[in-house]
């Protein structure tokens, strides 16, 4: 009886999983697309390979996989080999890529590594790179932004699909709504194997503090934090898309091409002055400054007319001049 009953169960878990990613993936993934799965070799994107070499021939698209060696762990080359190995056997076109990771100025080597990661992602030839970020990844991610002090466009946390670069393929996550604990419950169903990183259990690392520290306790007064931190974000992307429309429409009032018009800046309630500030100045190639810096940029905006105040950071410059805020890039790149 026991044992029927865990047949049944995990029958239900393989199938559920597979509609839910399938649901994902219907309505923009067309016949014949190619879909290359960003391929770790540990549990969640072996989960994810599995469940869409199941769906390739309902759903006719070309499926295949990419593992990006960053070579930083003693194991790196092992899990390139897993990789491979995974794939033969499953009958999926493999492609290793090994990449330099070398710590710049004051980011992390695991930053450098993501960043490397997605470079190499934005080469894919297909249409869709699909990761396999999760339910927790993404409930951590809001609580790790909040916990920054991060504003709406970190709380929104990850998206479910993005374009990686123009020109380039489309990034998906189809496993966004599936907690760890089905993908676990799948992986063992179905017998899979895959590599473990012992990095992911350091907890100097904030998000493996957040995972095994604070996510059990968490668990014992709110049991569906995860889902309800992913509905969080999922509103408030909402709520950035919004904002970011209307900063476009403020944008075509307030600036051209001379630069942003500070009367006209003026004439936005503070709030909205300030969202269009970052709006424009990531428009112009420009890293985001700090609050304090905007809510200088707006001080400053009332100076003196016959005082030319300026604003530095990152090598840029802001310089307020004949009633406009004019950009300028670090010496020798061109802002274009
Ligand atoms: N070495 C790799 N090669 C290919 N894909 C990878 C590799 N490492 C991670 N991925 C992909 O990225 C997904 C997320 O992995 P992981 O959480 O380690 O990365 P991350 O993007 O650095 O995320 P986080 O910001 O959550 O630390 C994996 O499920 C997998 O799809």
């Amino acid at each position: 009886m026991i044992v029927s009953w865990g047949m049944e169960s995990s029958r239900k878990t393989t199938d559920s999983l597979s509609q839910q990613v399938s649901r994902q993936l219907t309505g923009f993934l067309q016949p014949g697309h190619r879909l290359v799965v960003a391929l770790s070799g540990g549990l969640d994107s072996v989960v994810l390979l599995h469940v869409l070499r199941g769906l390739r021939s309902d759903l006719d698209f070309r499926l295949s996989a990419v593992h990006v060696n960053h070579q930083l762990q003693s194991a790196a080359n092992d899990w390139a080999a897993f990789c491979a190995r995974l794939c033969r056997q499953w009958q999926i076109p493999c492609a290793e890529f090994v990449v330099t990771v070398i710590r710049q100025g004051g980011e992390s080597l695991e930053a450098v590594a993501r960043a490397r990661r997605y470079e190499v992602l934005a080469r894919q030839e297909a249409e869709w790179v699909a990761l396999a970020h999760h339910q927790d990844d993404q409930a951590e991610t809001v609580l790790l932004q909040l916990l920054r002090g991060a504003g709406l466009p970190g709380l929104q946390a990850m998206p479910a699909q993005r374009l990686l670069a123009p020109e380039g393929p489309c990034l998906v996550r189809p496993l966004l709504g599936v907690s760890r604990a089905v993908l676990h419950r799948y992986a063992v169903a179905q017998d899979l194997e895959w590599v473990e990183d012992p990095s992911n259990r350091d907890p100097r690392h904030a998000r493996n503090f957040l995972r095994q520290r604070v996510g059990p306790l968490l668990d014992e007064a709110f049991p569906a934090w995860r889902a309800t931190l992913s509905r969080s974000a999922r509103h408030l992307a909402q709520a950035q898309a919004v904002l970011e429309d209307l900063s476009a429409q403020d944008g075509q009032q307030v600036s051209d091409e001379q630069g942003l018009k500070v009367a006209a800046l003026h004439s936005l309630t503070e709030a909205r002055a300030i969202h269009l500030l970052r709006w424009w100045i990531r428009q112009q190639g420009a890293p985001a400054c700090s609050e304090r810096r905007l809510q200088e940029i707006l001080r400053q905006g009332k100076a003196r007319p016959d005082h030319h105040p300026e604003i530095h950071w990152a090598g840029w410059t802001l310089v307020r001049r004949q009633g406009y805020w004019r950009i300028s890039p670090p010496v020798g790149r061109d802002s274009s």
